[in-house]
């Protein structure tokens, strides 16, 4: 298997602490600053037909998840939580012309849905770090809040992510370009993920964790699962796998984690995955929880990001 990392694709870290300083969005690639127009298709925006710095130059937190309502219902949550004017039940879907995603921005942070699995969510991904970059945006953080299913942990933990690795156990994101594979690195920020722990002890009863996450290609058989329309493998193979896993440092399994890290570390912002689990695989496959309790679940790492936000702007007295 090649790996292959050129000079071009090393992660940009221009600052030595993140949290000092400004820190640029990068896009890494020589053919844009050519363009006369870029057109973000899928986010139904681009820089001849909106003024992204006016509306997006502020932007200092970007939250991403799979579903449109759960990010629309953080916009509203946040909108709330800092307090600004209005109700925020009216928020406005800034891609409302487009249904393949929705963003939704309350103050200085954005909210996304970027759909399910990797190809879904890299290419909102590279439309949103251009548009960034385009809005001259500095000083951003990104964060995934999402769902999984849990390696031996309490369903309802939080699992804050140290390292994105494959179904392979390894940190690493294979990306095709023409006909080869490049590997790009997998590494989030541990500084930030330290800080959102510490930033979870403050909540009661909030079981939180780090640990490894495993981003898989596929729900079913791609993350051991007896329960598909297809299945090639025995309940003791599933088990064994998902023990390997485990022993590997995984504590969690979910579907974008690794494309996620590789861009935004190699485009400069600082970015962190925080995902509740509904499930423990080592017990179950099926999620068979209420939809009371998985609303719930889902609100978790909201509020987690949504204190950690707060204390980051100075609008906590804890921090
Ligand atoms: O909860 P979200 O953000 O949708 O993410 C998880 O849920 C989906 C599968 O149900 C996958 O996209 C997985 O990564
Ligand atoms: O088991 C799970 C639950 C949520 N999301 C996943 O990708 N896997």
């Amino acid at each position: 298997m090649a790996s292959i990392l050129p000079a071009s694709n090393r992660p940009m870290r221009p600052d030595k602490n993140a949290y000092e300083g400004k820190r640029s969005v990068y896009v890494k690639n020589p053919y844009l600053d050519a363009m006369d127009e870029d057109i973000l298709y899928h986010l139904d925006l681009g820089t001849k037909t909106h003024n992204l710095p006016a509306m997006f130059g502020d932007v200092k937190f970007v939250c991403v998840g799979g579903s449109p309502n759960r990010m629309k219902a953080f916009a509203q949550f946040m909108h709330k939580e800092l307090q600004l004017e209005g109700d925020g039940e009216d928020i406005e879907d800034i891609c409302a012309g487009t249904d393949r995603y929705c963003m939704f921005k309350t103050g200085p942070v954005l909210s996304i849905s970027h759909g399910m699995g990797i190809p879904s969510i890299s290419i909102m991904l590279h439309e949103l770090i251009k548009l960034l970059h385009h809005a001259r945006c500095c000083d951003v953080t990104i964060i995934r809040i999402g769902t999984s299913g849990g390696i031996g942990i309490a369903p309802g933990s939080v699992v804050i992510t140290d390292t994105a690795v494959d179904s392979f156990f390894k940190p690493r994101f294979e990306q095709i370009v023409l006909d080869n594979v490049v590997t790009r690195s997998t590494e989030l920020d541990k500084e930030l993920a330290a800080d959102l722990l510490s930033c979870s002890r403050e909540i009661p009863n909030f079981p939180t964790l780090i640990g490894h996450t495993m981003c898989t290609y596929d729900f079913y058989e791609g993350q051991g699962r007896l329960d598909g329309a297809l299945c090639s493998f025995s309940q003791e193979k599933k088990l064994d796998y998902l023990r390997r896993a485990h022993k590997a440092g995984v504590r969690n399994i979910e579907m974008e984690s690794t494309v996620f890290a590789a861009m935004c570390g190699l485009c400069g912002l600082r970015a962190a995955v925080v995902c509740v689990t509904l499930l423990d695989r080592l017990e179950s496959d099926q999620i068979n929880l209420s939809h009371d309790v998985l609303v719930e679940y889902q609100q978790r790492p909201q509020l987690l990001i949504s204190n950690f936000i707060k204390k980051q702007l100075g609008l906590c007295s804890q921090m």
